[in-house]
C-alpha cells in the first residue's frame, strides 16, 4: 500500500514546488519550533538541525512517510534567517549585494521512527544593489517570512543574474532529490498523461 505522505510545513511555496513535480500531500501539519541558532553553529550544521527538529516535533505515525525542509542563507559562516523587520531585512540585503552567498535547505523524510536528512547547497550572486533600488525593494514586502530576506522566485530576481545549484532548492524545495527521496519510500507523482 501507497503510504501517506504528510507534508510537515506551513509554508505555502513547499506545497506549491510538491504539485510543480504531480505530488499532493495527503494531510499537512506544520511544527512550530525555536529556530534560533546555536552560539557559533555552522550554517551546515544549523539547517540539518532544524530540518530534524521539524520532523522530531511533529512524528509521523504508522502508514505515513513525514516530509520536512529548512532553508536558510549562508554568508560565509553567518546564517542569515527569516529578518525581524524591515531595518532587518535592510541589513542582510546591504550584507549580499555586490557578492555570492549560499543557498543551504535540508529536506528530511521521517518514517516508522527513522529520519533521513539530506543537504542541497546552492550558490547564488547578487549584483550590487543602489539605495534607493533597496528601499523601493523594502517597500514591496517580499522579505517578509523569506530566509535572508529575499524570495527568487519574486522581486530580488532582478538582483541575481547567476546561480549554481538548485533553484527550486533556494525556493525552499529542492525538487530532484525530494523526488528522489520520495519514490525511495515508495512515493510518486502523477504520470503525465501524453
Ligand atoms: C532564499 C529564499 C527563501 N524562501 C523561503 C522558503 C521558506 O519558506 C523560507 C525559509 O523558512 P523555513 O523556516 O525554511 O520555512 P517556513 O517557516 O516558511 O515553513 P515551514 O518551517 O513550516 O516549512 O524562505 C523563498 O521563498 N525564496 C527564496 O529565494
Amino acid at each position: 500500500m501507497t503510504p501517506r505522505l504528510i507534508l510537515g510545513s506551513a509554508s505555502p511555496r513547499r506545497l506549491q514546488l510538491l504539485a510543480q513535480i504531480g505530488i499532493t500531500p495527503d494531510e499537512l501539519r506544520a511544527a512550530d519550533i525555536d529556530e534560533t541558532p546555536r552560539k557559533d553553529e555552522a550554517p551546515r550544521d544549523y539547517v540539518r538541525r532544524i530540518a530534524l527538529a521539524k520532523a522530531a516535533a511533529l512524528g509521523a505515525k504508522p502508514g505515513e512517510v513525514l516530509l520536512c525542509a529548512d532553508t536558510t542563507v549562508a554568508l560565509g559562516r553567518r546564517i542569515l534567517g527569516k529578518p525581524e523587520d524591515r531595518d532587518e531585512a535592510a541589513r542582510f540585503m546591504r550584507l549580499m549585494s555586490g557578492r555570492r552567498h549560499r543557498v543551504l535547505t535540508a529536506i528530511v523524510l521521517h518514517r516508522d521512527g527513522d529520519s533521513r536528512a539530506r543537504l542541497v547547497e546552492t550558490q547564488v550572486r547578487m549584483r550590487p544593489i543602489a539605495a534607493a533600488e533597496l528601499e523601493r525593494y523594502l517597500e514591496i514586502g517580499d522579505w517578509q517570512g523569506k530566509a535572508g530576506a529575499y524570495a527568487i522566485q519574486g522581486a530580488a530576481a532582478a538582483f541575481i543574474p547567476w546561480i549554481q545549484g538548485s533553484f527550486s532548492s533556494v525556493v525552499g524545495l529542492p525538487l530532484a532529490e525530494t523526488a528522489a527521496m520520495l519514490a525511495s519510500a515508495g512515493i510518486f507523482g502523477k504520470k503525465v498523461q501524453p
